[in-house]
């Protein structure tokens, strides 16, 4: 991005606001801009790292086989193959589902290219698809996903840059609506609106925390909607995060006395958001019951890597689309996608440089989360004036040291909270699992991202405790 300062007060990145159009017809000349502007990292003022819109519910009807198979899939509400309730004719409705998956045909993706959210929409339902079709079927047979999923998908893939698996943008960040809708704004015909909806209204505003819900869950159950919404609750509470990480990043670059007093101020804030976003996290218990989680919804969201290591699933017809390469990045869907707690290790120079398995996941991670988050977390790790460095360079600045550490404390204490959830919701349910079937020591269990989890998360746990300042 030459003669862009990523510092520079008015146009600072994080300030820039979010080129993005509601879908529907767009006024003649005007294009979908979403992908355009090179500054644009798609995180808005209002709605961070979630859209500012509720994302886009149904692709228009030339892509309508898609949806209608996705459609059927949620009602007939199918089971996972060796699920605990599933009886022989829920088998035999999912291979009559499954048959007619086989018979689909390979719709062309060439007019979703013009359009971020109905690419991302696209992502959405076809991998919904692909995970009904393999888990529907026993997990020792090696799946084989038709081509008409596959070809369009690894297409749509292309674009986004994406796995073909489902992600945390899947189920999290575009698989949401408003409860309630809200009153549209006034001016909502107006160019500008059309090209800012939500800037350019007045009315407009981060949806209510209560006033969400999902678009698609595998189960039908509150419990599946619940585990999906505690993260995107924390990713529409994180946008103060990343305000104040705005605000601080701005005072560093003129890193006067005034801005010393300014940053420490906005450190201050950022503790009682963690602690909110922990408690948004803890809260999943009130909504997300552990053994339905373990054996009915988890289940669902694993990768390749999560399964026997001897199955790789199969991409039936990538060989007829020479541009399209054999995926390599199958991990199962995980908040560690999150980029909003990336951004805060980033931001606060949390280091897992001495954890190597965190480190290489973490990386790994990037690749599945939607491309212009990874460009800004990118961006974020280039930042020439770190706060780590300044605190420490100012470290007998009255309170900035404090306020800094207890950021740190506050998100080892989300972690802390995290590792309790990991036990509750994977170590617990997987030990009486074993009981039941008579299985005897502890193994480590897996994370859907293929991690031995409880070690996985007490290491980012220790990472953040030892990136404290003394
Ligand atoms: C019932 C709820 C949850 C469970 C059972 C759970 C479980 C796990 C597991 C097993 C891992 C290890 C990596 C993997 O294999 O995926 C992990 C990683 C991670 N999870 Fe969660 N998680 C839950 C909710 C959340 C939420 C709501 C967030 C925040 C949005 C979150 C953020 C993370 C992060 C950032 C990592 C990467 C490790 C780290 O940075 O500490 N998790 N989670």
């Amino acid at each position: 991005m030459p003669n862009f300062d990523p510092l520079s007060q008015s146009q600072h990145f994080l300030a820039l606001p979010r080129p993005d159009v509601t879908l529907g017809p767009l006024p003649r000349g005007l294009a979908d801009t979403t992908t355009v502007a090179a500054h644009d990292f798609d995180v808005d003022n209002r709605t961070g790292f979630m859209p500012p819109e509720p994302p886009l519910a149904r692709l228009p009807s030339e892509w309508e086989t898609w949806e209608a198979i996705l459609d059927s899939a949620l009602t007939k509400r199918l089971k996972l193959h060796n699920g605990p309730t599933t009886s022989v004719s829920d088998r035999a409705d999912s291979a009559a589902w499954r048959r007619v998956v086989q018979k689909l045909p390979v719709l062309s993706t060439d007019d979703l290219k013009t359009s971020e959210v109905r690419l991302r929409r696209a992502h959405h339902v076809l991998v919904w698809v692909m995970h009904y079709y393999i888990y529907t079927q026993p997990e020792d047979i090696q799946p084989i996903i038709p081509r008409g999923i596959t070809i369009p998908l690894l297409r749509v893939c292309q674009q986004l840059l994406l796995p073909p698996i489902m992600t945390y943008s899947d189920n999290v960040l575009y698989n949401w609506a408003l409860l309630r809708p809200q009153t549209p704004p006034s001016d909502q015909g107006s160019f500008e609106a059309l090209l800012f909806p939500l800037s350019a209204s007045s009315t407009a505003s981060t949806p209510a925390l209560d006033n969400l819900k999902c678009l698609a869950t595998f189960t039908g159950t509150r419990d599946e909607e619940e585990f999906y919404l505690a993260s995107a609750r924390i990713e529409f509470r994180g946008t103060e995060v990343l305000e104040i990480m705005r605000e601080t990043m701005d005072e560093a670059f003129v890193g006067d006395n005034t801005a010393l007093r300014r940053i420490t101020s906005y450190l201050q804030r950022l503790p009682t958001v963690i602690k909110d976003i922990t408690k948004l996290l803890t809260d999943v218990r009130h909504g997300c019951d552990p053994e339905l989680f373990y054996n009915q919804i988890r289940p669902w969201l694993k990768g390749q890597d999560s399964g026997p290591a001897s199955i790789k699933w199969v991409f039936e017809g990538i060989e007829e689309d020479p541009t399209l390469v054999q995926p390599t990045e199958l991990s199962g869907s995980s908040a560690g996608q999150s980029s909003l707690i990336s951004a805060l290790d980033i931001f606060l120079g949390v280091s897992h440089g001495d954890n190597p398995t965190a480190v290489q996941f973490l990386k790994r991670m990037r690749m599945y989360m939607p491309r212009h988050h990874r460009n800004f977390l990118r961006h974020l790790e280039n930042n020439p004036r770190p706060l780590k460095a300044l605190v420490e360079a100012n470290r007998d600045y009255p309170g900035l040291l404090n306020a800094f550490n207890a950021s740190i404390e506050t998100l080892k204490e989300f972690r802390e909270a995290h590792i309790r959830i990991v036990g509750v919701y994977i170590t617990g349910p997987a030990r009486r699992a074993r009981e039941r079937l008579g299985q005897t020591g502890e193994g480590a269990v897996k994370g859907t991202g293929g991690m031995s989890a409880m070690a996985f998360v007490k290491g980012t746990r220790d990472d953040t405790a030892a990136s404290k300042l003394s």
